[in-house]
């Protein structure tokens, strides 16, 4: 049976309280001050690789679209990420953290050393968005509506437990504040009247967990690699690699 929009608001919502990455261990010694700068730079590293995909993954929904007001909508959120003539963009400002915690930016922006779970994750979802309905794609971009809260206890967390940590640093995340609601008040809206049938809200439904396992599974890999049992795999980031200069004659 079709549910009422309320009650499909609330299915959705009740995905992030299940099953959203704030929930994950490692975002628990992130915030709290827990990791290593080894570590650190190791989720510096391997969140870059979803950051760069966001703005790819747009351009491929956007490529779908063949309505002009959609797609207008659409539009800013690859420049929220790609930056236009006065905003530098969120893949930058995500490149300022890699240097504050002493990672060379080209060394970062190369994505090699990228664990292999989270390239297979994050491509996951590019497909995705390239191959299902234009539904489900706005659909997965809703994970957006549990991230405002993960930000701000980001930003208290490291501002609080990190030296690396100041505003210049951690601009990313205040950036998203701003930017984000409008993406999920917009994305929200959409899915809540394109899903006007049961079959359509399950598969919105499931899209949206299928996000969250994209999400969750980059965190597992990185607990695995480098928190425990700490196996990194043949490939990737290896600690003392990547460096900025300043950092290695320290
Ligand atoms: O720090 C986070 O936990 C987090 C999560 C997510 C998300 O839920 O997918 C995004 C972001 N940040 C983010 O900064 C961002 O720009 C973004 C775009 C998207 C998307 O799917 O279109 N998710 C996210």
């Amino acid at each position: 049976m079709t549910q009422s929009r309320d009650a499909f608001e609330a299915r959705l919502r009740q995905i992030g309280a299940e099953r959203y990455h704030d929930l994950h261990p490692f975002h628990d010694m992130l915030h709290g001050g827990g990791c290593s700068p080894d570590q650190l730079r190791a989720w510096v590293i391997n969140r870059y690789y979803y950051q760069q995909a966001i703005p790819m993954k747009d351009a491929a929904f956007m490529s779908r679209v063949s309505d002009p007001d959609l797609r207008r909508k659409w539009r800013s959120r690859i420049e929220d990420h790609d930056g236009t003539e006065t905003n530098e963009g969120g893949i930058r400002r995500w490149l300022r953290l890699a240097e504050a915690v002493g990672l060379d930016s080209d060394y970062v922006a190369s994505t090699e050393g990228v664990l292999p779970a989270t390239r297979f994750a994050v491509d996951a979802y590019l497909r995705f968005v390239r191959d299902k309905s234009l539904l489900e794609a706005v659909a997965a971009s809703l994970t957006e509506l549990f991230a405002p809260k993960i930000h701000a206890n980001r930003i208290a967390g490291l501002l609080q437990n990190y030296d690396f940590a100041d505003d210049y640093a951690l601009s990313y995340f205040r950036n998203r504040l701003r930017e984000a609601p409008k993406d999920v008040a917009f994305g929200l809206e959409w899915v809540l009247v394109h899903a006007d049938t049961a079959e359509k809200q399950d598969m919105a439904a499931a899209a949206l967990i299928f996000k969250t396992d994209v999400l969750w599974a980059q965190l597992d890999a990185l607990w695995g690699a480098y928190v425990a049992p700490g196996r990194i795999p043949p490939g990737a980031w290896q600690p003392d690699t990547g460096l900025l200069l300043a950092q290695k004659a320290s």
